[in-house]
């Protein structure tokens, strides 16, 4: 009626040959879900330091709409694929061991219900990949992890509780997955203390430094932790945003220099995806808060279409 208006929120500009990459995500309809789904897990009230990690997952969302879905790298458009959108798990508004429990029950159901797809699930902090993998690993049998981050995050539970530095420990000593199968990548100096290290060398862990990362090469690194998973039923693949250096990722809270590039971290994410043991991801240590110019939530937005590029190389 009126042609100069528009629908609040809807883009000022749209060009009839482009998709953007938001276009992907369709909310679940409450029956069926698609070959890829995403779940945001908002919680970051677990975090040691200051952090708005909450509102993360919306805003990773919206930045999937500075995208198109066309890879001119590999010359495919991601526009066939359907991710489900499964919205975000309401988090209990002071108890973090509750809010956590309600992570790993909705994880559980909602693979329960889905079994052969892949999941993309947004943080929050890192203390939700315990959750997530908890609930995750039920369906899927002997799993892996590789883990993205300067920190091991195998921190003791008596001094803090179940906060973000402790999701691997609490992991491995639950017994939902053994040492020798979780692979750290990109450990940093001055962000871990000797006491973590050898407790992970204890657990048969398997770390690499940042140095390592550019000495060998992130290829053949991944390649390596691949090979050494391959026993396993599924890989999980953990990204902590804070393994980048600080000039890639400044919306982090624990950001440091001498971290890993942002096109080594994409690269590494689709060498992964295309595993057809890899299915599923958790993408968490971004507070919106204090980023600048959204630059952590478009880097991790770019790394979830990695991954779906990654998928449809496989095929
Ligand atoms: N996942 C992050 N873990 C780091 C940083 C924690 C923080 O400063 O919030 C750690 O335990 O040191
Ligand atoms: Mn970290
Ligand atoms: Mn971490």
């Amino acid at each position: 009626m009126f042609p100069h208006l528009k629908e609040a929120g809807k883009a000022n500009f749209q060009d009839r040959y482009v998709t953007k990459a938001n276009e992907l995500l369709i909310s679940w309809d409450g029956k069926h879900g698609s070959s890829i789904g995403l779940i945001g897990a908002p919680l970051s009230k677990s975090s040691i330091s200051h952090s708005g990690a909450a509102f993360a997952p919306q805003a990773i969302r919206q930045a999937l709409s500075f995208y198109s879905t066309y890879s001119i790298e590999s010359g495919m458009d991601l526009v066939d694929i359907a991710v489900t959108d499964y919205g975000d798990i309401v988090m209990h508004p002071t108890d973090i061991a509750a809010s956590q429990r309600r992570i790993a029950e909705t994880i559980e159901r909602v693979v329960a219900l889905q079994p052969e797809s892949m999941w993309i699930v947004l943080g929050g902090d890192h203390s939700i990949t315990y959750p997530v993998v908890s609930g995750w690993q039920k369906q899927k049998g002997t799993i892996g992890i590789i883990q993205f981050d300067a920190h091991h995050d195998l921190r003791n539970l008596e001094d803090g509780g179940p906060t973000n530095g402790t999701p691997f420990r609490r992991l491995i000593e639950a017994g939902v997955i053994d040492g020798s199968r979780l692979v750290q990548i990109g450990l940093r100096d001055f962000a871990n203390s000797r006491a973590y290290t050898e407790y992970g060398k204890q657990c048969g862990v398997t770390m690499y430094t940042i140095e390592e990362v550019y000495r060998l090469g992130i290829q053949t690194m991944i390649e390596k932790s691949m090979q050494m998973l391959s026993g396993v039923d599924a890989v999980y693949v953990s990204v902590d945003m804070d393994v980048l250096d600080q000039a890639f990722a400044p919306g982090c809270p624990a950001i440091g220099p001498g971290g890993m590039d942002s096109r080594t971290l994409l690269h590494a994410i689709s060498l992964l995806a295309r595993y057809e043991k890899v299915q599923a991801m958790d993408i968490v240590e971004i507070d919106p808060t204090i980023d600048f110019r959204q630059m952590t939530s478009r880097l991790a937005a770019w790394i979830i279409l990695q991954f779906l590029k990654g998928k449809k190389e496989r095929v």
